[in-house]
């Protein structure tokens, strides 16, 4: 497992931009080398706003988007539409406004789709068996870019601290009584996120800066869930001024003026 890397930008404006062209060059380097790629998204505001960039930035048309599997980290158990819905943002933000490919958007089925949580979850597991090919090692792709955003209390995806989802070895977890609303939701697990080639957590605003800092530590993932998302060949964890002002300066690299 990768030792974290950590870049820290201006503002939570520019870490969207920057992270946002990041997205791009990762994808069309994934693209040049093995013809596709593959991405999970987030939900939350600089993972939102990250998309947002995507679709205002003239690079986009360098993607190849039709060669590109997206997939979500986290869902929160809503029908299809709601605007609470990470994929509704997502889609928002950037899939209305790009030529992707509909069978290769995969996003976590909601309670319209006449399943509980649990199927819901278990589907998307199997959904992820399908696509994971030998070399991935495991029950899902070996993702070539997994974003996470980042809560005050230091979740990830739907992984909140003390949950027993932190424990499972599945590959895809309901989750009850998440203590952000909506309080239903579908996760990937840790061994998930860790098997990723590269895992990115996206952080901004002051009120994220002590977990930022427990994060990047030796806490253990039960009381910091951020501290156990570190991806296989590689993590970053991009950051703003005020969402770095409590990690050492000796840990960070100050990436814009
Ligand atoms: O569904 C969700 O809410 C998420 O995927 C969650 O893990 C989010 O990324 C963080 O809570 C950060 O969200 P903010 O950037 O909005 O604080």
């Amino acid at each position: 497992m990768s030792v974290p890397t950590v870049i820290v930008h201006r503002d939570a404006d520019m870490l969207a931009k920057a992270v946002a062209a990041r997205v791009i060059t990762r994808t069309v380097d994934a693209q040049s080398a093995k013809g596709s790629a593959s991405l999970v998204l987030t939900g939350g505001t600089v993972g939102t706003a990250t998309l947002a960039e995507i679709a205002a930035s003239p690079a986009r048309d360098a993607v190849d988007w039709r060669n590109l599997d997206l997939w979500w980290g986290d869902e929160r158990f809503l029908p299809d539409g709601d605007p609470e819905r990470n994929e509704t943002g997502a889609r928002r933000a950037l899939l209305d406004h790009v030529d992707v490919d509909p069978a290769r958007v995969h996003p976590m089925r909601g309670p319209d789709s006449g399943m509980t949580v649990e199927e819901s979850a278990e589907a998307y597991a199997e959904e992820l068996r399908r696509a994971a090919r030998p070399e991935d090692h495991g029950p899902a792709p070996s993702f070539d870019v997994m974003m996470l955003g980042m809560g005050p209390d230091g979740h990830v995806a739907s992984l909140f601290p003390g949950m027993p989802a932190l424990y499972d070895e599945r590959p895809v977890v309901a989750v009850h009584g998440s203590p952000k609303p909506p309080p239903i939701r579908v996760s990937l697990t840790l061994p998930v996120i860790r098997n990723s080639r590269e895992v990115w957590v996206v952080v901004a605003g002051e009120d994220k800066a002590g977990a930022v800092r427990l994060a990047l530590s030796e806490s253990g993932p039960m009381q910091v869930p951020a501290a156990g998302a570190r991806g296989r060949q590689r993590t970053l964890f991009l950051l703003d001024r005020a969402a770095a002002s409590k990690i050492p300066s000796s840990l960070s690299r100050i990436s814009s003026p």
